[in-house]
Formats: structure tokens, sequence, C-alpha cells
């Protein structure tokens, strides 16, 4: 049953029609900001973007006059409830509820409305705790999940298996990516609510703004985390709605590890802060250890690109042009 369409859909006719209407949805977030530059670098001539306020994907009756207006040809949804170790373990309602709210409100109307194809994305996170690693597609549902961001690996979960019904009941090309932890233009840098890598890039930029002597940095440093940048993971995006239209989900990963301490280390370098670390052991570390096995995706032909040195450093000029001169 598994791949029983993947014959029946066209590779290769995604890249082919660059007029066709692309749907991104969360088109100003951390990876739908990447998935339209790389689309209208490749060519792309005809999104369809709206803003959070302009459309909101929480509401049923408003996304299913949306697709019975617009009438998208694609969609890629990379619209959603996102947040780091602590936003994910105090907001727990909400991750769980928007993100089946609107992973259930845009697939389900995408179908209706002839969608050709969607790509809808997950996370890491929708592993067991303690999965094999490097972790493959079918460690799925195999152990008890990570608690501080279950909620949330819930609604990702659900989001891979409601793309898997409607290909079994309706023969229909919904397929579904799962990145690693990514970074890059547009990330979110708040204090509390961001990923680690965004937190320390901007803690050590004001630590050494303000001459402080050290930098406090959550759990105990010991976890391990694979990165990847983001215009990796737009570029494997736009390769998979062209190469792949199978049950599967499809891990995204750079295949590159570092220790929370390692990268706090790394940040340090980029950002130029002289101080020292104090590791905060009061705060979650989280899942140990999550790194993909992305040799699927490999094995279909896409390798990602940037290494974590230049993509930090390209992700602190971003910062210190987009968020630090902009508040001057
Ligand atoms: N960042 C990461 O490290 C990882 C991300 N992913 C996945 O990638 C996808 C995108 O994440 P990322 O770009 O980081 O997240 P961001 O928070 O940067 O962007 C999410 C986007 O979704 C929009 N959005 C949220 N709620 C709604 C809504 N109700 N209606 C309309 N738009 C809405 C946001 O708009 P607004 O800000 O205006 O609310 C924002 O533009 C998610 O599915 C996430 O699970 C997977 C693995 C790792
Ligand atoms: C992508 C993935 O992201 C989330 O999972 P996570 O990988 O645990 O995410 P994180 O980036 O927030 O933390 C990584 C590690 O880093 C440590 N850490 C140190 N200092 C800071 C810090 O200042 N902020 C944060 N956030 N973490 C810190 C932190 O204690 C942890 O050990 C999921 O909830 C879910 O959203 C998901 O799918």
């Amino acid at each position: 049953m598994a791949d029983s369409t993947e014959s029946e859909m066209k590779l290769g006719s995604f890249m082919s029609d660059k007029s066709a209407k692309i749907f991104v949805a969360g088109h100003r977030g951390l990876v739908g900001s990447a998935i339209v530059r790389k689309l209208q670098e490749s060519g792309f001539t005809n999104l369809v973007l709206k803003t959070h306020s302009e459309l909101d994907l929480t509401s049923q009756s408003d996304v299913e006059s949306f697709f019975a207006t617009e009438k998208p040809v694609y969609v890629i949804l990379a619209a959603a409830k996102v947040g780091g170790i602590h936003a994910n373990n105090t907001y727990p309602a909400d991750f769980i509820g928007v993100n089946l709210q609107i992973q259930t409100n845009v697939i389900h109307s995408a179908y209706t409305h002839g969608v050709k194809k969607l790509l809808f994305l997950g996370s890491s996170c929708i592993y067991p705790k303690f999965a094999p690693q490097p972790i493959p597609e079918s460690a799925l549902l195999t152990g008890p999940l990570e608690p501080t961001n279950e909620w949330y690996a819930i609604a990702k979960i659900a989001g891979i298996k409601m793309c898997q019904a409607y290909r079994i009941q309706h023969q229909w090309d919904a397929i579904s990516g799962m990145p690693t932890n990514l970074y890059g233009p547009n990330d979110n840098f708040h204090p509390e609510n961001s990923h680690v890598l965004p937190a320390l890039m901007r803690r050590f930029h004001e630590a050494k703004a303000n001459d402080a002597e050290e930098v406090v940095v959550w759990g105990s440093g010991s976890p391990l985390r694979e990165f990847l940048h983001v215009d990796d993971l737009a570029d494997a995006c736009v390769f998979l709605m062209d190469r792949y239209s199978g049950f599967e989900h499809v891990n995204v990963g750079s295949g590159v590890e570092v220790t929370i301490k390692e990268l706090a280390e790394l940040v340090k370098e980029v950002v130029g802060f002289k101080g020292k670390l104090v590791w905060d052991c009061t705060k979650p570390d989280g899942t140990p250890r999550k790194l993909m096995d992305s040799s699927k995706l490999a094995s279909l032909g896409w390798t990602p690109k940037v290494s974590v040195k230049d993509g930090l450093r390209q992700t602190y000029d971003w910062y210190l042009e987009n968020v630090v001169q902009k508040k001057q």
C-alpha cells in the first residue's frame, strides 16, 4: 500500500511550470521566507502570500474561502506555532491546538480545492526521546516522546498521518519533510521563547555590547543537536516538491551535530564575546540527542551545502543588519 500511488505521481513536473500558483503558508517566518527566496531565485513567478493578519489559518471558514478563491496549484505549509524548549514546555495547549487547527484546515481545504501537491513540514521532535541514532524515518511511533515537546510532536505526527491518510483514501499527493533544528535569517530572537541558536546569538551580542563578564546558558551543555541552515532546508523543500511523491515522511538534516557547549563556544566566537559561560542547570536539557538519518534524502540526490561556521557568520551579519541596526 505504502508507495502504491508513487508511480502515478509525475516527478519533475513542479520545476517545469514556473508560472503555477504556489501558496507558501508562513512566508514571513524563518522557513517560509527562505522558501520564497529559493522559489524566486528558481524563477517561480506566481506565489500567493498572506500574512497572519490577512489570513488566520486557524479559521476553518477563512481558509476554506481562501482556497475557493485563489485555487493554488501547489502548497508548501510552513506556517505553525513554533518555539524553543521553554515555549514548548510553557504553552502546551497552544502548541498542540494551534498546530492541529492550522494543518487540518490547510490540508483539508487544499485537497478539496484541487491542489496538485502539498508539502507538510514536521520536525525531528516527532521521534522517541531515546530513538536509535542516527534516527531513521522508521523510528516514528516506536517509543515515548520527549516530555518538553510532546504536545507539538503529537500535532506534527498527526500532520504526517493526515497526509498519508489522504494519499491512501484519495490518491492525493501530500508529502512530509522532517527538518532538524534550523537557523538563519528571519529567525525568532526572543530571549525566552526562541530556539537555542538565536537565543545565544542575541545574549552574547547584548553581553558584548554591555561589557558583561558572563552569559548564562541553559541546561548542562551536554545535549547534542544537529543544525541545518534554513537556505539548505528551502533547497530541500523545492527538491522534494519536484522529486518525491512517496508515502513516508523524509528526514532533512545536515549530518553535523554539536553539543550545546560546543555550539555556545562557536556562537561566542562569531559574536566576539570575551567573557565566560555560566550554566543554569535548573533549565531543562530536553532530548539528549537527535541526529537524524538523512540517507533517504541523500539517496534521492540531495545534500546540504552550508557549513555551520559560514551559516553562523551569515546569520550574525543578518542579525546585526536587520535587528540591531533597525532598533537604533
Ligand atoms: N525553526 C526550527 O528550528 C524548525 C522548524 N520546523 C518547522 O518549520 C515550519 C516553520 O517554522 P519556522 O519558520 O521556524 O517558524 P516561524 O515562527 O519563524 O514562522 C511561522 C510562520 O507561521 C505564521 N503563522 C503562525 N500562526 C499562524 C496562523 N494562525 N495563521 C497564519 N499564519 C500563521 C507566522 O506568522 P506570525 O509570525 O505573523 O504569527 C510565521 O510567519 C514549522 O512547521 C516548524 O515546525 C521544523 C524543524 C525545526
Ligand atoms: C527544533 C526543536 O526545538 C525544540 O527542541 P530543542 O532542540 O530542545 O530546542 P532548543 O533549541 O530550545 O534547545 C536546545 C538545547 O539548548 C539548550 N539551551 C541552552 N541555552 C538556551 C537558550 O538560551 N534558549 C534555548 N531555547 N535553549 C537553550 C536547551 O536547554 C536544550 O538543551 C522543540 O521544543 C521543538 O520546537 C523542535 O522541534
